[in-house]
């Protein structure tokens, strides 16, 4: 998808734009992580506490300064739209409903939309005018952004693309520094300028989410394992190295309709669903005492069983809550053919699950499982775990098909 628009004039200017833009500054590429919540989905909206590591696919967002008096982003993952102008708002860490509802009609973009394009322009607006406000002219550039993530699958892409986003134009906006990254180097920002990063990322989940508990941006942001509740982040330090399946059942959902309809069940049948809440709690307070006793060297053999047994009870609960589908229930039930424990991971609905493996899971069950799910028209791969948060890179950082494929894709812009 590519936007662009006069960032002078308060009108439509639209779409594809090609060959007159002109460099005048630098080009800067972030990238962050997407993640996989263990156990605390949903139940986080609501206060309670969630576990959540970030994975070795990332978002990217290449962005470059220049002086055409145009702004134009280009969006591959997700096709194309047609444009409207970009819009300046206030510069404060809240959003109101007034400015979205501004931004909306200025986008075009209906009230309750969950389509996907809107959504991330909405985000996208949002983002640039707001970050933009204290500039005293609005910013030309060309946004490039493109992902490892699948879209709308569960794996925090939203989130990715608010870091990228947040972490990209207050770099560009110098409302944070610019570190440089050594020749064929990453850096990231100081702590306090990761928290802002963080903080607007939160607002452009936001937008996408409508409701979102912020865990997913925190991770997006910090990268590694995290405990996430009420708002307050935690590093986890001791957990072992997880070996964990992921599977995307390529079924399509979004997290804004999920998360409104648990919110719905639970207005209408509070004590039915407040404990289940509390047991999801309680499930996540369960596997960080867990993990932490597999790092101990306590009983490991027990202690993967009982993250099995919780992964099968978390599993039932978010079917009650309303956020199963039955080709995440295919999974679950293909898996344990091969004896091992699948759930849902993110908003759910369909997108994907995860599998715990033992440490010594042999590779013939290993196998045999992702075997069955391809079979059934699944993606399915062994994944890394614990990718580091938000960062900035030299280009020549980056991996060859990264790199390549940001060319290629700004040739042909
Ligand atoms: N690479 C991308 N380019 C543009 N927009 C994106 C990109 N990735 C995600 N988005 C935006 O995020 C939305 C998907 O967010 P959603 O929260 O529904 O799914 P998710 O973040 O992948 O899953 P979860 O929130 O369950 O982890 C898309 O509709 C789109 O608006
Ligand atoms: C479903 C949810 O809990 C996780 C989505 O990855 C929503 C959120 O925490 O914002
Ligand atoms: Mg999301």
């Amino acid at each position: 998808m590519t936007l662009a628009f006069d960032v002078a004039p308060d009108r439509i200017v639209d779409k594809l734009t090609n060959s007159d833009f002109t460099m005048t500054d630098k080009t800067l590429i972030v990238s962050a992580p997407g993640k996989v919540i263990l156990h605390g989905e949903h139940a986080v909206v609501h206060g309670k506490v969630a576990l959540a590591v970030s994975l070795n696919l990332r978002t990217y967002l290449q962005i470059g300064l220049c002086s055409n008096g145009r702004v134009q982003i280009n969006l591959p993952n997700i096709d194309t739209w047609i444009i409207t102008p970009g819009k300046r708002t206030t510069n404060q860490l809240t959003t109101s409903q007034e400015q979205v509802d501004k931004l909306r009609q200025f986008a075009g973009i209906p009230d309750g939309c969950v389509d996907t394009r809107s959504l991330a322009i909405l985000c996208f607006l949002y983002l640039y005018g707001a970050i933009s406000a204290s500039s005293r002219q609005l910013p030309s550039m060309e946004i490039l952004v493109w992902s490892e993530l699948p879209t709308g699958a569960g794996l925090g892409s939203s989130a990715a693309y608010s870091v990228c986003l947040a972490a990209a134009l207050l770099t560009a906006n110098e409302s944070i520094a610019c570190p440089v990254p050594e020749e064929n180097g990453t850096v990231r920002w100081a702590e306090d300028e990761l928290e802002l990063i963080n903080k607007w990322a939160f607002q452009g989940e936001k937008l996408i989410h409508g409701n979102p508990s912020g865990v997913d941006n925190a991770v997006g942001t910090w990268g590694g394992a995290l405990k996430y509740h009420a708002g307050k982040i935690m590093p986890l330090n001791r957990i072992p190295t997880l070996r964990i399946l992921l599977t995307n059942t390529k079924v399509p959902r979004s997290t804004k309709t999920l998360v409104a309809g648990v919110k719905d069940k639970l207005n209408k049948f509070p004590s039915i669903i407040g404990p289940i809440l509390n047991s999801i709690d309680a499930i996540s307070c369960e596997c960080e005492r867990t993990l932490a006793a597999i790092v101990a060297g306590d009983s490991t053999e027990e202690s993967y069983a009982v993250l099995e047994e919780l992964i099968d009870i978390n599993q039932h609960h978010l079917n009650v809550i309303g956020v199963g589908h039955s080709s995440l229930d295919r999974l679950c039930q293909a898996t344990a053919l091969h004896s091992l424990h699948s759930k849902l991971t993110g908003a759910g609905g369909g997108g994907c699950g995860i599998t715990l493996l033992r440490p010594d899971t042999s590779p013939s069950v290993v196998e045999a499982s992702k075997r069955a799910l391809n079979d059934m028209g699944y993606d399915c791969w062994e994944t890394n775990i614990g990718g580091h948060g938000v960062s900035l890179h030299s280009p020549s950082s980056l991996q060859r098909d990264v790199s390549q494929l940001l060319t290629r894709l700004t040739d042909c812009q």
